[in-house]
């Protein structure tokens, strides 16, 4: 199968798009695709995602996914030691709507088994946080419990979003899709999910900038739900998305590099 942008595709990306490939080739030799479908229907019910996110919202407080990620290929470790119990459970009392687990072990050195800590340790709803190529992950999301997955406009055509999301939407699994500018952008809004991520970073360059967000938002209609993704560290760059009406967040880093997490959510955001 041939990827979106194999052009464009920065080259970290495409590194990352390429070893998904081969890892869901490994994991095909030992779980069927069969097997997953089985897991995946003996899972009790998802938690509602955009339910969680939508009720904070309504009540005009920031919808904040906190993010369970020991590592990135930009920054390195973040957190060491790494509790994913421990951080599910500070986020929870810090006030967040949802959690995000980094899976992915070759660049952000995450485990499925850390969603299933999170998870089992928090009422929360968990978003999966990895790179979907295949259906074959979209069944594995949730064979592991995930209640939502992550679709990155930036590594998937038109189609093959709109495939995933079909697979994902039928087993019950909340969507949210990520873009980075307008052309992925326009891609995303063919879907019927109303989770638009809007993500800061370039992954070309890494760079961080929140006018990212301010410019794409104007773009998405009320009806859909604005995620402002990474980059976010401060008081100041909270007020500068909710002065815009932007209330999702998705925040990994600075809560990674605190000591209690929770507190440093509650400290941003509350
Ligand atoms: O750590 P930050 O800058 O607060 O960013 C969190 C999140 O947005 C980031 O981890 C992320 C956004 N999209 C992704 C896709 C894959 C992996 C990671 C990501």
């Amino acid at each position: 199968m041939t990827d979106r942008h194999l052009d464009k595709t920065p080259t970290i990306l495409r590194k990352i798009v390429d070893r998904k490939w081969e890892e869901i080739d490994e994991r095909k030799r030992t779980v069927s695709i069969g097997d997953l479908k089985a897991m995946a229907g003996d899972q009790p019910p998802a938690r509602g995602f955009a339910n969680a996110l939508h009720a904070r919202i309504e009540q005009r407080t920031p919808a904040v996914i906190a993010e369970i990620k020991k590592a990135s290929p930009s920054k390195g470790i973040l957190r060491d030691p790494f509790v994913p119990e421990a951080i599910a459970e500070s986020y929870e009392k810090g006030g967040a709507a949802c959690l995000s687990v980094l899976t992915d072990k070759d660049f952000f050195q995450g485990h499925e088994d850390y969603l299933k800590a999170a998870r089992a340790a928090c009422s929360l709803p968990v978003i999966r946080k990895d790179f979907m190529v295949a259906p074959y992950q979209v069944y594995e999301s949730r064979a592991i419990g995930a209640d939502c997955i992550l679709l990155i406009a930036a590594c998937l055509t038109r189609d093959q979003m709109q495939e995933l999301e079909g697979i994902a939407h039928e087993i019950g699994l909340g969507v949210l899709v990520e873009v980075h500018d307008g052309e992925e952008l326009d891609d995303a809004l063919t879907l019927s999910t109303p989770l638009v991520g809007i993500n800061n970073r370039n992954l070309h360059t890494f760079d961080v900038s929140l006018d990212t967000t301010f410019d794409l938002h104007e773009r998405i209609s009320a009806d859909r739900l604005t995620i402002t993704e990474s980059g976010i560290m401060t008081r100041a760059d909270v007020e500068t998305m909710t002065d815009r009406g932007i209330y999702g967040f998705l925040v990994g880093e600075s809560f990674m590099r605190a000591e209690e997490p929770g507190k440093k959510l509650e400290e941003l955001f509350f």
